[in-house]
C-alpha cells in the first residue's frame, strides 16, 4: 500500500473554497462576495498607483538579493512600527518594541501564537471572539495554544453584544490572552466604539489580561490609519505591553507579496533584546527568513513622505468606495420594499457585511442566483460593484422576503 494511504480527504477551506465554486460557474452575472480582497468598481483586482510606482524604484534600485536578515528588511519593520504605533508611541521612543517581519498577517499570528506557546507566563489558552476570522482557531492551535471564546455578537440587533463581552473578559481567569481585532471585525464588520475599548482596556488591566491584537485592516476601515489604530495605541499608553500582528495585504493591495510584522510592546530595551533573540530563534527553523520583495515595495512607500501621502489617499479612496456599496446595496434593498432592517449594512465597517442571512439562505443565493459568499452570511463588500449591486439586491431580496 502506498505511503499515503491513510491520508483522509479534508474539507475546502470556508472561505478559499468560495472562489473555487465561483470560477466553477458559468454564469456571465455572477457575482464572488467571497474572499476579502479589495476590487474596483469594475470587480478588478487593483494594484494601488503608489505601489506601482514604489515597485518600479526598487527594481530601477538594482538591487541584491541577499538574505534580509531573521527579522526581515529592517526600513520596512521601523516604518512598519510607526504606522502602527505612532511615531510618538513610548513603546519606540523607550525602545522596548521587538518587531519582526512575518510572512503576512498570517504568519505574524503564528509567530505570536509559537511565541506564546513557548514563553507565556500564564495559561496557554487563547480567547477569540465569537465569531471570528475562520483561520484564527487553527493559526492558534496549530501553535499549541488552546483556544475559548468570549461573546463579540449579537445577532438579534446584528451588532456588538458588550455586555457579553465585558461579562466574559471579567470571567476569563486573571492573565489570559484575550485576541482582539483592532479594527474592521472580520466576519461581522462590528467594532467597538472607542468609548467602549477605554472599558475594555480598564477590565483587561483590572485582570492582568494579555492583549493580543490582529490590525489587519490599517487605513482600510475607516479611510484613517491613525484612526484605525486606535485601540491599540490606547492600549499601550494605558500601560498594556500588547502584542500586535500586522498585515499589509489589504491595505497596500500587497496580498500574494506576503508583507506583514508581528511585534511585541516590552517593560523595557533590556527586556527587548532578551524577547528579540528568542524571536529569532524561534523564526529561523521555521522559515529562517522572509521575502524581500513586498516589504521593499512597502517600506520605499512608508520612507518616502510624497509616496506615503499618495498610498494614505489611496487607501481612504478603497475605504470610500466599500462605504458607498454599503449605502448602495442598502438603498436597493430598501427601494425593493424588503420589509428586514438593513441599517446594519451601513454601521458596519471594513471589508465585510454581516448580513445576517442563514446558510441555507447563503446557498440559495449561490445555486440560484449566481451569488457567491460564505455561509455565515459574510459578504465581502468589495466584490459588489455599480453594475452589480442591483442583481445582488434583488437576490437578497429573493431569498429574505
Ligand atoms: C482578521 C484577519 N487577520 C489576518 C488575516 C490574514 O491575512 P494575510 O495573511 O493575507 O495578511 C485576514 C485575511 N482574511 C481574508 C481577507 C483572507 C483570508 O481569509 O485569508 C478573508 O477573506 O477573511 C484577516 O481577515
Amino acid at each position: 500500500a502506498s505511503a499515503w494511504s491513510n491520508v483522509p480527504q479534508g474539507p475546502s477551506d470556508a472561505i478559499l473554497g468560495i472562489t473555487e465554486a465561483f470560477k466553477a460557474d458559468s454564469f456571465k452575472e455572477k457575482i464572488n462576495l467571497g474572499v476579502g480582497a479589495y476590487r474596483d468598481d469594475k470587480g478588478k483586482p487593483y494594484v494601488l498607483p503608489s505601489v506601482r510606482a514604489a515597485e518600479d524604484k526598487v527594481v530601477a534600485s538594482r538591487l541584491d538579493k541577499e538574505y534580509a536578515g531573521i527579522t526581515g528588511v529592517p526600513t520596512f519593520t521601523t516604518a512598519a512600527a510607526e504606522l502602527a504605533y505612532g511615531a510618538d508611541s513610548s513603546a519606540i521612543k523607550d525602545n522596548r518594541l521587538v518587531i519582526t517581519q512575518t510572512i503576512s498577517g498570517t504568519g505574524a499570528l503564528r509567530i505570536g501564537g509559537a511565541f506564546l506557546k513557548q514563553f507565556y507566563p500564564g495559561a496557554k489558552k487563547v480567547y477569540l471572539p465569537n465569531p471570528s476570522w475562520a483561520n484564527h482557531k487553527a493559526v492558534f492551535s496549530d501553535s499549541g495554544l488552546e483556544v475559548a471564546q468570549y461573546r463579540y455578537y449579537n445577532k438579534d440587533t446584528i451588532g456588538l453584544d458588550f455586555e457579553g463581552l465585558i461579562a466574559d473578559i471579567k470571567a476569563a481567569p486573571e492573565g489570559s490572552i484575550i485576541l482582539l481585532h483592532a479594527c474592521a471585525h472580520n466576519p461581522t464588520g462590528v467594532d467597538p466604539t472607542q468609548a467602549q475599548w477605554r472599558q475594555v482596556s480598564d477590565v483587561m488591566k483590572q485582570k492582568g489580561h494579555f492583549a493580543f491584537f490582529d490590525m489587519a485592516y490599517q487605513g482600510f476601515a475607516s479611510g484613517n490609519a491613525d484612526q484605525d489604530a486606535f485601540a491599540p495605541r490606547h492600549f499601550v499608553k494605558e500601560g498594556h505591553n500588547i502584542a500586535l500582528c500586522q498585515s499589509f495585504a489589504k491595505n497596500m493591495g500587497l496580498y500574494g507579496e506576503r508583507v506583514g510584522a508581528f511585534s511585541l510592546v516590552c517593560e523595557n530595551a533590556e527586556e527587548k533584546k532578551r524577547v528579540d533573540s528568542q524571536i529569532k530563534i524561534l523564526i529561523r527553523p521555521f522559515y529562517s527568513n522572509p521575502p524581500i520583495h513586498g516589504a521593499r515595495i512597502a517600506s520605499t512607500i512608508m520612507n518616502d513622505p510624497a509616496l506615503n501621502k499618495q498610498w494614505l489617499s489611496e487607501v481612504e479612496g478603497m475605504a470610500g468606495r466599500i462605504i458607498e456599496m454599503r449605502s448602495l446595496l442598502r438603498t436597493n434593498l430598501e427601494k425593493l420594499g424588503s420589509k428586514h432592517d438593513w441599517s446594519h449594512i451601513t454601521s458596519q465597517i471594513g471589508m465585510f457585511a454581516y448580513t445576517g442571512l442563514k446558510p441555507e439562505q447563503m446557498d440559495a443565493l449561490a445555486k440560484e442566483h449566481s451569488v457567491y459568499a460564505t455561509k455565515d452570511g459574510r459578504i465581502s463588500v468589495a466584490g459588489i460593484t455599480s453594475a452589480n449591486v442591483q442583481r445582488l439586491a434583488e437576490s437578497i431580496f429573493k431569498v429574505t422576503g
